[in-house]
């Protein structure tokens, strides 16, 4: 009667070459003579989806018996990483899968590099929801992520000249062996139209009458929990168009308006906007958000609570995490379906949703906050509109009660702002609505409360809380830095995978001389791996023992990219104008990874800069190896799992009071790097956990950079008045760096000395001494090594687990499903 529990295959070498093989000639059609790397690669991916699926299937009917209340992450963005590895370690199936496959001549790291990794994020915010929904899953905590199916993901980056290029990111195109796709289970999503009043029984109701849909596919993927027999859905959506091809057009000969419908319909789904802070304010973007938000929740509704579930019930049962405003259009959306489907009266509506959304906030930049202008959303969503206006309205009247007669304010706080034009503010809709309101770092959530959102923090100031980011250690360190997981197992046994402050047990060691010596030969392993994958990837040659000083992340002037970029040159040009012996310092290689959105100009021309500065200092004899700049391309989360384990330093030297936490920092210090950092984000609380003598503090804090921006903040005189620095800068804008040519970095230089928005400039002395105490610090081998240990040792804290019991404890309320 198929209640039969599924059973996985064998949890052994004959049980998985056995499943292996079967795949290979049944799933992929071929022998193991004739199969190619990437038939091999599906057939094991679909046999490690086997021992899963047992789990995953479990996973569900636990936690449907268990009717607990479970956590929806809505994100627009998933930057998942490759899968693979991932499934092997949550399965304990690594050791076994690379003895079977060598039984019959394969080699596992053959196949690891055929898959790709679906890039379906820009940057921190994607890669955060991939970790938090990794964290609760291997905490057995009910959650579905909820997201969008992209057919192309982040673009992949080229360099031509040094300058950037980007190509299409045809992740798709070898097959896609992680996904279950269900169009059984699709749901149709409507746009545009109008909307219109109605007696329904002698009450006056509203109905949409929309112009067009289409249909959303969802394409489900697992989500292993690490070692505990759970398997969580991430349920990404597709778009279709509901009538995929029109006969009668067809045979009237109009070929391409026959699938008009079709292509116009798959756009939705068509491509990840590339840009990571200032939203383009494009209507396909809308289309995207109130897509896969409308799939969701009515999927929530109809598939996944049971069909006699009361709704006023909801807040029990889901808590919608929203991830960042991009799903913020699923607060209307919800109230859509309550008062014009179910029929309930306004209020009862409304108490119901406010309990049912939180709102986490992931940046500090005003260009990044999404406003949507009324013309747009009133075309695209009438009836949402309508039911923002009408949330803002009684906002504004409880507001006005409790403020009476102050206008200001009640403009300064309506969700519609009228200048520069009507838009809906996207962060005031998603701080009303939320039932909590949460940055990422401590100083981000008090920079929400001081200076982001004053108004609403001192309307509601229990509303509003901090979580802080954390990374999954299952990625960044088990699966990453192998060898740096066989020595903290042997030092404080195998449980840090899944409870990071037990790394603190390995502080004394940091004293051990012998276990030293054992770091470090874990940290030069990882460098020649690194090495070599560089050198197979990207034919960069690392130069032997120098110190890896590494900064990715994306390109913006916020993160000071160009701080990094103005410290080489003012090395190489104090190496070149005899004032510094580059025998006397540390050689250093500096690493960079760096995706610019396509758009933002200012960062494309900073790519260059690097590459080109790049190009000169790693060829000028003068240096004697003493500098090298290293970019390998098309920075992304593969490439981070090789760079981050084998890097020395770690560049976090954004302006203060920019980032709101940064996660890369994190990794940094729990796989042995020491950070140059300001005092931003979670640097912060970094610094305070591993200690001010284990990390390199230098910049203004973030009231300073007030102060300074207040007085009236001139960076020409900073030039003036700082040698170095004006040489550095003078070089730069000589053209050396660019066959002599002054005008091609000339947008750079007139940038920094005229506005230097980040204030580079003024935090460059600053900076150039925190360097020169690296350099000392990296000459005591073993005082290096020490403090390397204790960044490892305190830096539990930032797993993500961590921060999911803090989004539990503070936000929502939802329990693991631990009873078997
Ligand atoms: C619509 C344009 C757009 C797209 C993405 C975003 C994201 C919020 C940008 C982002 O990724 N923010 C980063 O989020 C990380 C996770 O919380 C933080 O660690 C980083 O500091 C923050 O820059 C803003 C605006």
């Amino acid at each position: 009667n198929g209640t039969a529990p599924v059973t996985a295959p064998q949890h052994s070498v004959e049980g998985f070459v056995k499943e292996f093989l079967r795949e290979l000639h049944f799933g992929q059609g071929v022998t193991l003579a004739r199969a190619s790397d990437n038939d091999q690669y599906l057939a094991l991916a679909r046999t490690v989806r086997e021992y899963l699926m047992a789990r995953w299937l479990e996973t569900l009917r636990r936690q449907f018996d268990a009717q607990a209340k479970s956590v929806a992450y809505l994100s627009a963005e998933y930057l998942l990483g490759r899968q693979l590895d991932n499934a092997l370690i949550a399965t304990d199936l690594t050791e076994i899968v690379e003895e079977g496959l060598a039984s019959l001549g394969i080699d596992l790291a053959t196949l690891r590099e055929q898959e790709v990794e679906p890039g379906l994020g820009n940057g921190g915010l994607g890669r955060l929801a991939a970790c938090f929904v990794d964290s609760l899953a291997t905490m057995s905590v009910p959650c579905i992520g909820y997201g969008i199916r992209y057919e192309y993901g982040i673009f992949r980056q080229t360099f031509v000249d040094g300058w950037q290029v980007e190509q299409p990111d045809t992740w798709l195109s070898l097959g896609a062996p992680w996904e279950f796709p269900h169009p059984e289970h699709s749901v149709p999503v409507h746009f545009g139209g109008h909307t219109e009043t109605y007696d329904d029984g002698g009450v006056e109701r509203t109905r949409w009458v929309p112009a067009w849909d289409v249909l959303g596919v969802p394409y489900n993927y697992m989500v292993p929990g690490y070692q505990n027999g759970r398997v969580n859905t991430l349920r990404l959506w597709s778009a279709r168009a509901t009538k995929a091809f029109d006969l009668q057009i067809f045979n009237s000969g109009e070929y391409v308006d026959a699938v008009r419908a079709q292509t116009f319909a798959e756009n939705i789904s068509k491509v990840l906007y590339p840009e990571d802070s200032t939203p383009q304010g494009k209507e396909l973007r809308l289309q995207q958000q109130y897509f896969f938000v409308a799939c969701s929740i009515r999927d929530f509704v109809e598939n996944v609570l049971p069909e006699d579930f009361d709704l006023h019930d909801l807040p029990e049962r889901i808590i919608f995490q929203l991830n960042d405003t991009h799903p913020v259009i699923a607060v209307p959306e919800l109230m859509r379906i309550l008062v014009d489907e179910k029929k309930w009266d306004w209020d009862e509506a409304w108490a119901v949703t406010q309990k049912c959304f939180a709102y986490t906030c992931h940046t500090l930049l005003p260009e990044a906050l999404e406003v949507w202008p009324v013309e747009l959303l009133g075309r695209l969503l009438p009836r949402h509109l309508e039911i923002i206006y009408r949330i803002n309205d009684d906002f504004l009247a409880e507001v006005a009660q409790r403020f009476p007669g102050d206008e200001l304010r009640l403009r300064r706080m309506s969700i519609i702002a009228e200048h520069p034009e009507r838009s809906v503010r996207m962060a005031y809709l998603a701080t009303v609505a939320g039932a909590k309101v949460n940055g990422v770092a401590e100083l981000h959530s008090q920079l929400l409360r001081d200076k982001v959102l004053p108004d609403f923090s001192e309307y509601w100031p229990d509303k509003f809380t901090n979580v802080t980011n954390g990374v999954t250690p299952r990625r960044f360190v088990r699966l990453a830095n192998p060898a740096l997981s066989e020595l903290i197992t042997d030092a404080v046994g195998p449980g840090w995978v899944t409870d990071l402050e037990r790394l603190r047990e390995m502080e004394p060691l940091a004293d051990d001389a012998e276990f030293r010596e054992r770091f470090r030969a874990v940290k030069a392993h990882n460098k020649d791996r690194l090495n070599a994958l560089l050198q197979r990837r990207d034919g960069i040659t690392l130069p032997a023992d120098a110190m890896l000083d590494v900064m990715v992340k994306r390109l913006h002037e916020y993160k000071r990219q160009t701080l990094k970029v103005l410290h080489i040159v003012s090395q190489y040009e104090r190496i070149v104008s005899g004032e510094l012996d580059p025998t006397s310092i540390p050689r250093r290689v500096f690493a960079f990874g760096a995706k610019a959105a396509p758009g933002y100009k200012m960062a494309k021309q900073i790519i260059g800069l690097i590459n080109h500065v790049g190009a000169v200092v790693n060829t000028d004899p003068r240096v004697q190896g003493a500098l090298t700049v290293v970019f390998p391309p098309n920075y992304n989360v593969t490439l981070a799992e090789t760079l981050i384990p084998a890097a020395d330093l770690s560049e976090q030297i954004s302006l203060a009071g920019k980032e709101a936490s940064g996660t890369g920092n994190m990794k940094f210090a729990l796989n042995g790097a020491l950070t140059i950092g300001t005092d931003d984000g979670a640097n912060v609380e970094i610094r305070q956990l591993v200690g001010d003598d284990h990390f390199f503090l230098f910049g203004l804090l973030e009231p300073q950079v007030e102060q300074v921006v207040a007085a009236g903040y001139e960076p020409s005189r900073y030039y003036e008045e700082n040698r170095t620095l004006r040489r550095a800068i003078d070089l730069i804008a000589s053209g050396a760096f660019a066959n002599g040519d002054r005008k091609v970095f000339e947008p750079i230089v007139s940038n920094l000395l005229h506005e230097d928005r980040f204030l580079v400039l003024a935090d460059f002395q600053s900076y150039v001494e925190a360097q020169e105490r690296v350099d000392a610090a990296y000459l005591d081998t073993e005082g290096w090594t020490r403090s390397a240990i204790l960044n490892v040792a305190r830096s539990g804290f930032f797993s993500s687990d961590r921060s999911m019991w803090d989004y539990i404890d503070r936000i929502w309320h939802a329990q693991p499903v631990v009873a078997r």
